[in-house]
């Protein structure tokens, strides 16, 4: 950890899960130099995904419970059919009575911060939950990660948790029951981002553009609309009529995408999602 960080975070952090989300977590906040490596400890039941931690210089463990131990944040990130069997594998080495009162951060999706709370309790009495929806970009600084408060969460906890996850970019509070469908948006988002990102090197491949050209061009046309939207506050349709031409070759092309359905295929992707995490919530 670096002196005179502003980003600099002085408690020990533990993943329960050491699997894609867990790690772009724990990458960004190394990279960042928010935390030392050292300041981290990772669980998973197999060593399919711990090899890595341990080349960033982390502790690793089989033992859920060493991660509660030697941890003042304990992110859960588990499949959410995975949190009842890691919570009870923890027992197995957590000395009775004696863990109490740490503070978890559940980033399972669609899972209600109230039911954490509760399974979290029943093995760490006096523990505080906080629920997140993290995406994958924390891991290069350009996330959008959202949370919300469990019952006992203090505000110490909320801006720790908040000060953990802005490490990755933005985080912001919103409400549980926008926790799915925000969710939805800044979670999985990234994935329809991707495809579209294929797709867009895909079509300059056909019309002749070699493939590693077009899929740098795509990426960083995507990443300057972004950056346009959020610098200039301008709407995107604005945005998007200052590239269309009368006559043009952009129009054109956005007539293309509007015979297709692009934007109902998008408004369909986060439906879906927003609708499969409430379907995980009611589940688990
Ligand atoms: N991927 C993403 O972009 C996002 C994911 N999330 C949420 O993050 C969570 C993790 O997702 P993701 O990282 O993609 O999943 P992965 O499948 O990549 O990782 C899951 C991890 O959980 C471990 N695990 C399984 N059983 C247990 C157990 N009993 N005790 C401890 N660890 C266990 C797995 O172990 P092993 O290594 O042995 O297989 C693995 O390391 C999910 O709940 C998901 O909803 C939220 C937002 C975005
Ligand atoms: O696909 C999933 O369920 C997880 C949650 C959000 C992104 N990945």
């Amino acid at each position: 950890m670096a002196d005179g960080n502003e980003k600099a975070i002085a408690c020990n952090i533990g993943f329960i899960g050491a699997g894609n989300m867990a790690w772009a977590i724990g990458e960004g906040l190394v990279k960042t130099g928010a935390v030392s490596s050292t300041q981290i400890i990772v669980s998973a039941p197999t060593d399919n995904n711990l090899g890595r931690w341990r080349q960033l210089g982390s502790k690793t463990s089989f033992e859920n419970g060493d991660v509660i131990k030697n941890s003042d944040v304990i992110i859960l990130a588990t499949k959410p059919n995975k949190l009842d069997e890691a919570l009870n594998d923890a027992i197995r080495t957590l000395p009775p009575n004696e863990v109490h009162s740490k503070v978890f951060v559940s980033i399972l999706a669609g899972v209600k911060v109230d039911g954490v709370h509760s399974k979290v309790n029943a093995v760490v009495p006096k523990s505080r939950v906080v629920r997140v929806v993290p995406n994958t970009p924390v891991a290069v600084g350009a996330g959008a990660s959202i949370y919300c408060r469990g019952p006992t969460a203090t505000t110490e906890d909320l801006n720790l948790v908040k000060k953990i996850f802005s490490c990755g970019g933005i985080c912001e509070e919103v409400p549980e029951n926008l926790m799915d469908s925000a969710g939805a948006l800044c979670g999985c988002g990234p994935a329809f981002i991707y495809i579209m990102i294929e797709a867009l090197a895909d079509g300059a491949v056909k019309m002749g553009v070699p493939r590693a050209m077009a899929t740098k061009f795509a990426a960083q046309t995507v990443k300057g609309a972004s950056m346009m939207v959020l610098e200039t506050g301008k709407h995107p349709g604005l945005l998007k009529d200052e590239v269309c031409s009368p006559g043009g070759t952009t129009i054109t092309g956005v007539h293309a995408m509007e015979r297709l359905g692009v934007r109902s295929a998008l408004m369909d992707a986060i439906e879906a999602a927003a609708k499969r995490s409430i379907e995980l919530g009611n589940k688990y």
